[in-house]
């Protein structure tokens, strides 16, 4: 049965989480009194189908179930967890907790706070031990972060079950060791924030030109390293000590107006929503989200191939989603093609004919492959300690056409093996149809001495038991086919 999460609070939080919980399989029920909240969810979640998926290199899970609620009561109804977004003043989120603790008086409450502690959170709760802040950043479906902060009456196991349930979902769960108004983020935020202000107000810069010296420049850069990182390769071979010794003075130079607060007034206000409109008035917000939520996915693709940063936390929910997703599956030997791999048809595989682009037929033979290497004991450690198998030649054969989303299966079926080599074929599945075949022909490589070696005796005797229990089998059609062209 799938989890269930409360989302109290709809908005642009509240439905960037709802998209979050959803597509990644547990089932959400949504309570907010605004009517147009149904709407707006929609919306997000619209948005959030089109680019969560593309980060994904395994199967998501069967989507969770929508649902609206009509009270509060009924919404926190059997739900584990409830992440709390309602609007930032303090009064309401009491008044919000005392309701769902009184519905549901043990569940565990994560708060999208963007600034108040635990401990004022917690303030006249009889359990404030299940509120803790789990600040995230929007989009709430793509960004990983979530800020865990809790306060010295949230017990471990509290705090341990927050960050547990938000790895769940793919997020990265910091937690900040001391209550700090506003956390990590939102400090270097306001500090940044601050300072535009003041350019803006001063007529030092246009909303335009400040927005031009961050993503031109620094920040590219805080995506991939922060800032420690990135000052320490500004030091250049001296690193860190060398960067201080040459910037320190600057703490005392007139660099920062942090101190001081432009005035909040309606001139501010105009001022900078006026240029902003400007700027950014010809796109529409929801266009605007589509936009940044394309150059994210490509963004976070590129730091996945280089499994860096947020890419590592993508490749780690990869990993858990497929042990799950394949745990349970007989690949014992059996006189039938093995079902190794389980895909999904991502945006970033469609081409401009509006299907899987060739070269991803490619890409699901070898996840198949893959597969079945590990299954044979040659997966990564067999390659480290320096044995492994190489492709030697393919036959791809396009059957059908694979589209956006379809599920996709890879089969294996042995045709031949000896103690150098293997011919497989693969039959890449879209239900009973099969989309496309790939036949390949394998050797056992010896890395360092670069020439073809029996397989460990270990790995042999496992490709043997698979290679002769489908003995049996017939000939694929189309096994050993040559291209070949009718004479006109
Ligand atoms: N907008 C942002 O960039 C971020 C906001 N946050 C935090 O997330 C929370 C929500 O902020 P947003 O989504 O931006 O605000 P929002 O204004 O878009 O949404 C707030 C929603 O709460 C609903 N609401 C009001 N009273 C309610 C009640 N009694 N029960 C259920 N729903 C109720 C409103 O109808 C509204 O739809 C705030 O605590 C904010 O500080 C956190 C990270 C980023
Ligand atoms: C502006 N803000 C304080 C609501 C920002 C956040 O809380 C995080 C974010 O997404 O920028």
């Amino acid at each position: 049965m799938a989890r269930k999460a409360a989302i109290i609070g709809g908005g642009v939080i509240g439905g960037g989480w709802a998209a979050r919980f959803l597509l990644n399989g547990w089932d959400v029920a949504v309570f907010d009194p605004d009517p147009e909240a149904e709407r707006k969810i929609s919306a997000v979640l619209s948005n959030a189908r089109l680019a969560l998926p593309a980060l994904s290199d395994v199967p998501m899970p069967p989507e969770g179930r929508l649902s609206f609620a009509g009270t509060l009561g009924e919404a926190v109804e059997g739900a584990e967890y409830v992440q709390e977004s309602v609007s930032e003043r303090i009064e309401l989120k009491h008044k919000v907790y005392a309701q769902l603790q009184q519905a549901n008086p043990g569940v565990l409450i994560g708060s999208s706070t963007s600034g108040f502690k635990a401990s004022d959170l917690q303030q006249g709760s009889p359990a404030p031990e299940n509120i803790i802040v789990a600040h995230p950043f929007n989009p709430v479906y793509l960004l990983p972060l979530s800020e865990v902060s809790g306060s010295d009456r949230n017990p471990p196991e509290v705090v341990e079950k927050t960050v547990q349930i938000m790895k769940d979902i793919g997020m990265f769960p910091l937690v900040i060791r001391k209550e700090i108004d506003a956390f990590l983020g939102n400090r270097f935020l306001e500090a940044v924030w601050r300072e535009a202000l003041w350019m803006l107000k001063d007529g030092v810069a246009t909303t335009e030109e400040i927005d031009e010296a961050i993503r031109m420049g620094f920040g590219l850069r805080w995506g991939q390293m922060g800032l420690f990182e990135t000052y320490r390769i500004a030091g250049g071979e001296a690193g860190m000590r060398h960067f201080m010794a040459q910037f320190g003075p600057a703490l005392k130079w007139p660099w920062t107006k942090l101190m001081d607060v432009p005035e909040f007034n309606e001139e501010l206000v105009d001022l900078v929503a006026s240029q902003s409109d400007a700027q950014s008035g010809q796109y529409g917000i929801r266009e605007l989200e589509r936009i940044r939520d394309q150059n994210l996915v490509g963004f976070l693709r590129a730091l996945k191939e280089r499994n860096w940063g947020a890419g590592k936390v993508l490749r780690e929910h990869d990993e858990r989603r497929a042990a799950a997703f394949h745990a349970g599956t007989d690949q014992g030997p059996k006189a039938a093609p093995l079902v190794m791999a389980h895909m999904q048809v991502l945006p970033g595989w469609i081409d401009y004919n509006g299907h899987m682009t060739e070269s991803r037929y490619y890409f699901a033979g070898s996840e198949t492959i893959d597969a079945f290497l590990r299954l044979i004991g040659a997966g990564m450690d067999y390659v480290g300690a320096g044995h492994s198998y190489y492709s030697a030649e393919t036959h791809i054969r396009h059957l059908s056409e694979a589209k956006l989303g379809d599920r996709l299966t890879g089969t294996i079926q042995i045709l031949s093996a000896d103690e150098k080599r293997f011919r497989s074929f693969v039959r890449i599945m879209k239900g009973e149809e099969c989309v496309a075949t790939i036949e390949q022909f394998y050797l056992h490589v010896d890395m360092k001495a670069g020439k073809s070696v029996p397989a460990a005796p270990e790995v042999y005797a496992k490709l043997r038991a698979i290679t002769d229990a489908q003995a049996g089998l017939p000939l694929p059609e189309g096994a050993g086919r040559a291209i070949g062209q009718k004479k006109e």
